[in-house]
C-alpha cells in the first residue's frame, strides 16, 4: 500500500512526467534497473526463501520471483496461510531487486481452493473478523502491488483462488478441461462481497460478471479465455515458461509509466475497500455467523466429502 500511495502521491505535470519516464530508462520506479550486461558476480544469482506454506525463488538477474503456494492438500486460504502469503509479499514489495512476481501452486491439480471453509464455519465472531481482515489485507497487497504480477494457474481456482488470480496483471491457465476457475460463491449459498465483484467486473465487464456471479459459474480454461477471465491458455507443462515470457514482456515497459498506469486503473476499486474496511468486516461477520449461512456451509462441506466417497 505504501508503494502505491507514494506512487499515486507523485505530483508532476506533463514535463515532469516525461522526465520521470525518461529517467525510468535508467531507474525503474524506485527499483534499480537490472543491467542487461551480466558481470561475473551477477551471473546465476538467485535466492530462495521458504516458510512452511510459501516458497519464494527470486532470480536476482532478472528481478523475477516465483511464489509457490504449498499448503496441502488444496492451498485453501486459512488465516495462517494468508499471513504467510502477506509476509512474503511485503518482503518482495520492499526488495528493490524484485520487479516481477509469478504466483503458482506446488499442489497437484489445484491453484487454490479459495478461502478455507473451516475458517468460516463454527468460529467465533472475533475469529471470523480476524480472518476477514487478513483476506482484505491479501487482496490489498496483491491488487496494489507495484510489481508486475502474473498468475500461473496450474490447476482449479474457485472463489478466493480465482480472486487471487484476478488481482494479478495477467493470468495464464493450464489447458486441462478438468480444471475450472470462477467466483462460485452463490453455489455455496454465500455472497461475493463488493470488492470481489469489482475485481471481476474490472476484468470481464458488467454483463459477464452479472452472469458469472449470480450463477456462481466455474469456467473451463477455454471458456475462461473466451470470457476474458484468463488471458492465455497453454499446455500444462508450459504454464511456468509462458509466465516467465510474459513477465519479461511487461517488465520491458518503462517502470514508472507502467506503475502509474496500473495505480490509475485500480485506485478507485482499492479506495472503495480501504475507506470501508471496518464496515466490510462487520458485514462479513454478521453474514457468515447467521445460522442459515452456517447451515449452507455445513451442507457444502458434506458435499465435498461425499464427492470423494
Ligand atoms: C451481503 C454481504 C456479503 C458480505 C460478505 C459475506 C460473505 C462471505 C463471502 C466469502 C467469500 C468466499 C470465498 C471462498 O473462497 S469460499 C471457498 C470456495 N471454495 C470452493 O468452493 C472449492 C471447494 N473445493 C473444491 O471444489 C475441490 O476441493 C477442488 C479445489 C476442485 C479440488 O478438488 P480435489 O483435488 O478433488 O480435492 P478434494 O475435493 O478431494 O479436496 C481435498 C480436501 O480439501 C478439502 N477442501 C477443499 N476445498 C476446501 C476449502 N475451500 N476449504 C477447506 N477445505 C477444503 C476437502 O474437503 C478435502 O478434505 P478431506 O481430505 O478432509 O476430505
Amino acid at each position: 500500500m505504501m508503494a502505491v500511495r507514494s506512487c499515486l502521491g507523485v505530483k508532476f505535470g506533463v514535463s515532469g512526467l516525461l522526465s520521470q519516464l525518461t529517467s525510468s530508462t535508467r531507474h525503474h520506479g524506485s527499483r534499480p534497473c537490472v543491467s542487461p550486461i551480466l558481470t561475473p558476480q551477477h551471473r546465476n544469482t538467485s535466492s530462495s526463501s521458504t516458510s512452511s506454506k510459501v516458497k519464494v525463488d527470486l532470480d536476482q538477474n532478472t528481478g523475477v520471483a516465483v511464489m509457490h503456494m504449498q499448503s496441502p492438500p488444496v492451498n485453501s486460504l486459512s488465516l495462517d496461510f494468508i499471513t504467510e502469503l502477506c509476509i512474503s509479499l511485503e518482503k518482495l514489495e520492499m526488495d528493490k531487486g524484485c520487479r516481477g512476481l509469478i504466483i503458482t501452486s506446488s499442489q497437484p491439480k489445484v491453484f487454490s481452493a479459495g478461502l478455507d471453509i473451516l475458517e468460516m464455519y463454527g468460529k467465533s465472531p472475533e475469529r471470523c473478523g480476524e480472518f476477514w481482515k487478513s483476506v482484505q489485507e491479501l487482496w490489498l497487497k496483491l491488487y496494489s502491488s507495484n510489481m508486475v504480477t502474473i498468475a500461473a494457474v496450474n490447476g482449479s481456482s474457485p472463489a478466493g483462488g480465482c480472486l487471487m488470480a484476478l488481482t494479478c496483471d495477467y493470468r495464464i491457465m493450464a489447458d486441462n478441461p478438468a480444471y475450472s476457475i470462477g467466483l462460485n460463491e452463490t453455489q455455496l449459498g454465500i455472497v461475493a462481497p463488493f470488492w470481489f465483484k469489482d475485481t471481476l467486473m474490472n476484468t470481464i465487464g458488467l454483463r459477464n460478471s452479472e452472469m458469472a456471479l449470480q450463477l456462481g459459474l466455474l469456467y473451463k480454461p477455454q471458456d475462461a479465455l473466451k470470457v476474458g477471465l484468463v488471458d492465455q491458455v497453454v499446455p500444462e507443462d508450459q504454464v511456468l515458461p509462458a509466465a516467465v515470457k510474459s513477465v519479461n514482456k511487461w517488465l520491458a515497459v518503462p517502470e514508472h509509466a507502467r506503475q502509474i498506469t496500473k495505480s490509475m486503473m485500480r485506485k478507485s476499486t482499492i479506495d472503495r475497500l480501504t475507506s470501508n474496511r471496518e464496515a466490510d468486516i462487520q458485514n462479513f461477520v454478521s453474514f457468515i455467523t447467521r445460522e442459515s449461512i452456517q447451515k449452507s456451509l455445513r451442507g457444502y462441506m458434506e458435499l465435498l466429502k461425499q464427492k470423494k466417497a
